[in-house]
């Protein structure tokens, strides 16, 4: 039996409601599969500041220090948001984030066909979509020095920083290569190096890691035209690398894709093993406490941790292949089942995980 130690952090909002889902299937698969996981829950966000007064405590700092792997449900919400900045529940991901560094996160965009009426989009863009998205995590605006608010003369100002260097865009553009590789071999690398400084550097050195990957096609993009070929025709992308606030930006666009931002997993992955995974939707206020959130983001994400920071593929696909064949049987969360036509019934957040509970073990025992 190989014990892993996964930590999980429920968080705010919907956070604690789709990440016991996500718990419930990563049991399932440890009994089927005779896996020891070792599950530890920790306090993130405005519920440790609740607590502890702090949004990331000790006590969970060490338990993810110490972890094979990270489930994280989502932080943040309006009760915490006039709190100073590093106060914020949304400090302690990026804490994490830094701590651990893990600076690629990785976003797969797929398209279940029974979504095709949930989808803004029209069912004849969607076919073909199977994208993945390559965001650098742990640069560029969100950690770039000088940050602040100051205030000189009278005048009051704030800076954010758009800083990276060399080495943090050759190891993101390897992992987006990397990707590529095991895909349709196409990496585009999206940036703003008509107008930014680091946006050129960026270009740069995706052309030189490039020439190491001959086999791989790169092109550029524009971001703002990248945001609108994403609705155009989302089926040319494979692979799409950018820096960090372009990919948190571009992801959310990309997941409605998919017919709801509740379907996107993530993976945060570093040098080595360790991973953090999360849905990549926030706490959602507005629908928390309901059992009508959408847990397949972060039951997909168990699929990715399981994938890789456990080295577990076989266990990866029978969840990914459980999720596929109940959206093919038509169960749907409202955010899904809403003006959809395939759709055959409505089930709640803890009907969902119990639906991917069964698929799970049905599909294991049939090919027992
Ligand atoms: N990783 C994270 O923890 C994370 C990510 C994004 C936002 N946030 C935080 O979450 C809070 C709310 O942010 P927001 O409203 O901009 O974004 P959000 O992703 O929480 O919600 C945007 C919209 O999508 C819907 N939605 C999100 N997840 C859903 C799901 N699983 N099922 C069905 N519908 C879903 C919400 O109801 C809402 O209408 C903020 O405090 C923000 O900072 C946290
Ligand atoms: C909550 C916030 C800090 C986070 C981000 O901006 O990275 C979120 O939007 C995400 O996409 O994971
Ligand atoms: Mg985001």
């Amino acid at each position: 039996m190989s014990g892993f130690k996964i930590a999980v952090l429920p968080g705010d909002g919907i956070g604690p409601e789709v990440v016991k889902q996500g718990v419930k299937v990563l049991e399932t698969i440890g009994k089927l599969f005779h896996h020891g996981f070792e599950i530890q829950f920790g306090l993130i966000g405005g519920a440790a500041l609740d607590e502890k007064g702090v949004p990331l405590p000790d006590e969970t700092w060490e338990l993810c220090q110490k972890a094979d792997a990270i489930l994280l449900g989502a932080v943040g919400g309006p009760k915490w948001d006039d709190l100073p900045s590093h106060m914020r529940p949304e400090k302690a991901l990026l804490k994490l984030r830094e701590g651990l560094k893990l600076f690629a996160n990785i976003r797969p965009v797929k398209f279940y066909p029974n979504l095709a009426f949930s989808s803004p989009l029209k069912e004849n863009l969607l076919k073909g979509v199977d994208l993945v998205i390559v965001r650098e995590l742990t640069g560029g605006l969100y950690f770039g020095k000088p940050k602040g608010r100051f205030e000189e003369n009278g005048k009051v100002y704030a800076v954010d920083t758009m800083y990276y260097t060399y080495e943090e865009i050759e190891r993101i553009a390897k992992v987006a290569f990397e990707l590529a590789r095991n895909r349709k071999k196409k990496v585009t690398s999206v940036d703003k190096a008509n107008v930014l400084e680091t946006s050129r550097l960026w270009r740069e050195v995706v052309q030189k890691v490039a020439s190491r990957y001959p086999d791989i096609t790169l092109e550029h993009m524009y971001v703002d035209n990248c945001a609108m070929q994403l609705v155009k025709n989302p089926a040319q992308f494979d692979v799409i690398l950018t820096e960090n606030t372009f990919g948190d930006i571009l992801s959310d666009e990309a997941a409605v894709i998919t017919g709801s931002i509740g379907m996107l997993p993530s993976a945060s992955l570093g040098e080595g093993l360790k991973g953090l995974y999360e849905p990549i939707h926030g706490s959602a206020p507005d629908i928390a406490g309901m059992n009508i959130a959408n847990p397949l983001g972060t039951i997909l994400s168990v699929a990715l941790l399981l994938r890789y920071s456990l080295r577990l593929e076989k266990e990866a696909n029978a969840i990914e292949d459980a999720v596929e064949k109940v959206i093919a049987d038509g169960f749907m969360t409202k955010d899904l089942y809403l003006n959809n036509p395939s759709a055959k019934k409505l089930v709640s957040t803890e009907e969902m995980g119990d639906i991917v509970v069964e698929y799970v073990k049905r599909e294991y025992h049939r090919e027992e």
